[in-house]
């Protein structure tokens, strides 16, 4: 994890749905060890675009490169409505999922690793769960309990969607501990967060769209009243049935 260069890279992105732009013209970088919000309107964008840096959207036009993550596998955390808790899995099996990148899907996780899961229930504060299935958590417990399989995950690059959306204020801070840990760690970490209180305290940098970039960079100047106003009118302007990309077809 290197310090001072650029873990993900942006070359002109389009990222959309179709022909559909949802995130356009999006040029500049993530620095490797950086910590970042992103944040804009609903609809702004914002998962569009963790979805490309992970690679299950490929760009409609323009480039993403993980330039820092030297092919080590991000570690992503979807929106929680995306995720499914009805599957049949116990909290500790869950979490060791987050070894299979390192123990493979069969190879057993051993004494070694299994220290490794007890260290990332612990982190998380879920001792005593380890047997419960996974749809018998609160929100709160399942938050924790995929912030520990992200833990073992191990990754250099690190991406969060709304991670505390409807989490209360104790789970939170708890997370954000986490959080802080990888920044001091110097791992990259990106979220797409709405509370712009936890934004200004705990996120250097900051990323604000509105289905194109309104401002980047330090936390503090971008989050200005005029940019967020100005975020605001331009997803309430976007036009669905517009051309597919005004600048390009200008
Ligand atoms: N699978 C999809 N197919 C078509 N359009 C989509 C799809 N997913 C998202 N969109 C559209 O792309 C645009 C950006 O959506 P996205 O979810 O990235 O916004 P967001 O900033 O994360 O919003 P929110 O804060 O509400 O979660 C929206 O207009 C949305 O309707």
């Amino acid at each position: 994890m290197h310090k001072n260069s650029a873990a993900i890279r942006f070359d002109e992105v389009t990222l959309g749905y179709g022909r559909r732009p949802a995130v356009h013209h999006l040029d500049g970088e993530i620095a490797s060890g950086s910590l970042t919000a992103i944040v804009g309107p609903n609809g702004a964008g914002k998962s569009t675009l963790l979805k490309g840096i992970v690679g299950t959207l490929r760009p409609l036009e323009g480039r993403i490169d993980l330039t820092g993550a030297a092919g080590a596998p991000i570690a992503y955390l979807p929106q929680a409505a995306e995720i499914d808790r009805s599957f049949p899995l116990s909290v500790y099996d869950l979490v060791a999922m987050g070894l299979w990148s390192r123990a493979g899907l069969f190879g057993g996780i051993g004494a070694k690793n299994r220290t490794r899961v007890e260290q990332a229930l612990a982190s998380v504060g879920l001792i005593g769960f380890e047997r419960r299935p996974i749809s018998t958590l609160s929100g709160g417990q399942m938050q924790r309990a995929l912030f520990a399989r992200l833990l073992l995950q191990d990754s250099p690059v690190i991406l969060l969607d709304e991670p505390f959306t409807a989490i209360d204020a104790k789970t939170t801070a708890d997370l954000l501990d986490v959080v802080r840990r990888w920044h001091a760690e110097s791992r990259t970490v990106v979220a797409v967060l709405h509370d712009l209180d936890t934004v200004k305290r705990v996120f250097p940098q900051t990323l604000l769209i509105a289905r194109e970039p309104v401002a980047w960079g330090e936390t503090q100047e971008v989050l200005s009243p005029e940019n967020l106003l100005r975020a605001r009118r331009m997803v309430e302007a976007y036009d669905p049935h517009a051309a597919p990309c005004e600048r390009g077809a200008a």
